[in-house]
């Protein structure tokens, strides 16, 4: 996240970690959403089925053993990449998948299962989300250790898609920022989270892309992949599994 602030510890207990294992080490690459006590919600890119990965959950200070941190292992067969999934045309779109925990998350203040929005829900331009991550602070920097967030008005269809993004962005994605805040590289599959009316955050959006000329160019909002138009397979997915 660039531009961003250290989130409040545990403010946001359904992000995750997703690490890929490397020579007997575990590495941040992606974040993620809680959104059952055994299913995450990441991006499509952020999965390579020739990896081995763990999620990290009620993690805050990654330089910290907090005693808030539970580690679950994954395994391959429990990835599910949405199969209109393309990596060769990232503009398409349906960049989210699912992954099977192989054992349930222990709930409790660290951690928590995000709220949905109902299917279809499209967010109004200006809606005060927040992006939070563990990704670069700015663009090829360094990753954080503390959880980062950064406010990031929604900007919609209409607007993305005619003056800034044109045809990269789709009506299945949510564009949000364009000023001097961003996700960044290690964000990607995080939430986009909105305000609900009731007072509670709902997960709208799965972080999928910023500019390849900078992570905050301007005009080049971040682009999520828009939660409300894949409740169906997300609702199918953990049914048949
Ligand atoms: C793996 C790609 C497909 C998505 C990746 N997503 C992220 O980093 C995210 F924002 F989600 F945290 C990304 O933006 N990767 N970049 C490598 C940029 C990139 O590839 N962006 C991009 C933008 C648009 C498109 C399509 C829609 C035209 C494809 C890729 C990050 C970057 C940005 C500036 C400097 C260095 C690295």
């Amino acid at each position: 996240v660039v531009n961003g602030e250290d989130a409040v510890p545990y403010s946001w207990p359904w992000q995750v970690s997703l690490q890929y294992e490397s020579n007997g080490a575990f590495y941040h690459t992606c974040g993620g959403t809680l959104i059952a006590e055994d299913w995450v919600m990441t991006a499509g890119h952020c999965i390579s089925s020739s990896r081995t990965y763990r999620v990290v959950l009620g993690e805050y200070d990654r330089s910290v053993e907090e005693g808030s941190e539970q580690v679950i292992p994954i395994n391959s067969d429990d990835l599910f990449v949405h199969p209109k999934w393309n990596s060769n045309c990232v503009s398409c779109g349906n960049d989210i998948a699912l992954i099977k925990l192989s054992q349930s998350a222990q709930l409790g203040d660290a951690i928590q299962v995000a709220y949905l929005p109902a299917a279809g829900d499209i967010l109004p331009n200006k809606e005060p989300c927040y992006i939070t991550g563990s990704g670069r602070l700015y663009t090829n920097g360094p990753l954080p250790n503390k959880l980062q967030q950064a406010l990031l008005p929604v900007v919609d269809y209409a607007h993305c898609s005619s003056q800034w993004w044109g045809s990269s962005v789709k009506e299945t994605m949510v564009c949000a920022g364009g000023d001097i805040h961003s996700g960044c590289n290690g964000d990607s599959g995080g939430p986009l989270n909105c305000p609900a009316t009731d007072g509670t955050w709902e997960v709208h959006g799965v972080t999928s892309f910023v500019s390849s000329l900078g992570c905050n160019t301007l005009k080049k909002p971040t682009v999520f992949t828009r939660v409300s138009a894949f409740i169906d397979w997300i609702e199918e997915t953990i049914a048949s599994h």
